[in-house]
């Protein structure tokens, strides 16, 4: 395919609910916009690690399923028709005349007057399930985007955290069947969680192990288990392995930015100390700094108003009332 080089005023970098706001923001504020991620869905952690739980403590909604904050935050944002590279990893930063131009891997680039990065903890890495990673796509799966695409099929939930319990208990009232598969007899996750999996009746196979995952080219139809020593075999079309995630900042550390831990400093208006880039969401670092959506989406707004005053020093930094619209 032929690689695309894409010119735009500002490119968000991470797709989590601090970027998804941050593009909504930019569009109000007149801005063309890309956002990359390199995950294949938008919502950051909250699509990786907990689509399913509710949230308590995001202004204007009592309680938010992951799932729904992220759509709704998509929605938002696609007011304005953002151009959304997801699957991408943001590779280097370099500077160019008048601007920044960010290689998104493909051969492909994005030129941009400025740069947003809210890669929050970094790219997520799935832990592989050393029995049959290689079944990745092809119904061994690490998080689900949609529930409705496991309808009808006998599942199998490998792990002992909250997100295979999590897993479980979403998957099963649309699945077929759901099993639960640990290597230890005791649970990492909530006692809470884990008897209320117990009480729908889901068997939890402990101490047991993936032995093989079997199938054809249409993708799996079976998973072995190893039980103390017992082969059993159990019908799947899909295998959630639900064994974390480790996170890296990776490509961004070597991108001349004042790092503090692995976080970037920015100062009061989220600037780093790269002209033209600045941070906000999880990754962004100052004292005092709360890790939480709600504080996102407040430094979301302050990065993309002083982008705009960057990019346009004629532009006022307050943006005026997004109720004077109507
Ligand atoms: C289990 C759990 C429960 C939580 N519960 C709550 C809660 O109740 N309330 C609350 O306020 N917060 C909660 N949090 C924290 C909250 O999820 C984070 O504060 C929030 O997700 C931060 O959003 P963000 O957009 O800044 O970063 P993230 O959500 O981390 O998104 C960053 C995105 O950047 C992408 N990225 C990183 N590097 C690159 C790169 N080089 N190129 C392309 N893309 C890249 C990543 O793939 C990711 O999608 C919870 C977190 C966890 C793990």
């Amino acid at each position: 395919m032929a690689e695309m080089e894409h010119e735009l005023d500002l490119l968000v970098v991470g797709a989590g609910p601090t970027g998804l706001f941050a593009a909504y923001y930019a569009g109000f504020r007149g801005m063309s916009v890309a956002l990359v991620d390199a995950l294949p869905e938008p919502g950051g952690q909250v699509t990786a690690m907990y689509p399913e739980k509710m949230i308590f403590d995001v202004a204007g909604f009592p309680a938010v399923r992951g799932r729904d904050l992220v759509a709704s935050l998509v929605e938002q944002a696609e007011q304005y028709g953002p151009l959304f590279l997801l699957g991408r990893p943001a590779v280097s930063l370099s500077d160019v005349d008048d601007g920044l131009l960010v290689d998104v891997g493909e051969g492909d680039r994005v030129r941009a007057r400025a740069v947003l990065i809210t890669a929050g903890i970094g790219e997520f890495s799935p832990r592989p399930l050393p029995a049959g990673d290689e079944w990745a796509g092809r119904g061994l799966v690490h998080f689900i985007p949609e529930l409705s695409a496991h309808d009808g099929h006998d599942v199998v939930v490998v792990g002992g955290g909250d997100s295979a319990f999590d897993w479980a208990l979403a998957l099963h009232p649309v699945a077929r069947s759901v099993t639960l598969v640990h290597r230890r007899t005791r649970f990492r996750a909530h006692a809470g969680l884990v008897s209320k999996v117990e009480e729908l009746g889901v068997p939890l196979v402990v101490p047991a192990e993936v032995s093989e995952i079997r199938g054809d080219e249409r993708g799996l139809s079976e998973v072995e288990i190893d039980v103390e020593g017992d082969r059993r075999v159990l019908p799947a079309q899909t295998v959630v392995a639900a064994l974390g995630f480790t996170a890296d900042l990776g490509p961004i550390e070597g991108w001349g930015l004042a790092l503090e831990k692995r976080s970037i400093l920015v100062d009061t208006t989220m600037r780093t100390n790269r002209p033209r880039v600045y941070a906000a969401g999880d990754v962004a670092a100052y004292p005092g700094k709360v890790k939480l959506i709600a504080t996102g989406f407040g430094e979301a707004a302050t990065a993309v108003n002083n982008i705009a005053v960057e990019l346009n020093p004629d532009a006022h930094l307050f943006p005026g009332h997004s109720t004077n619209l109507t």
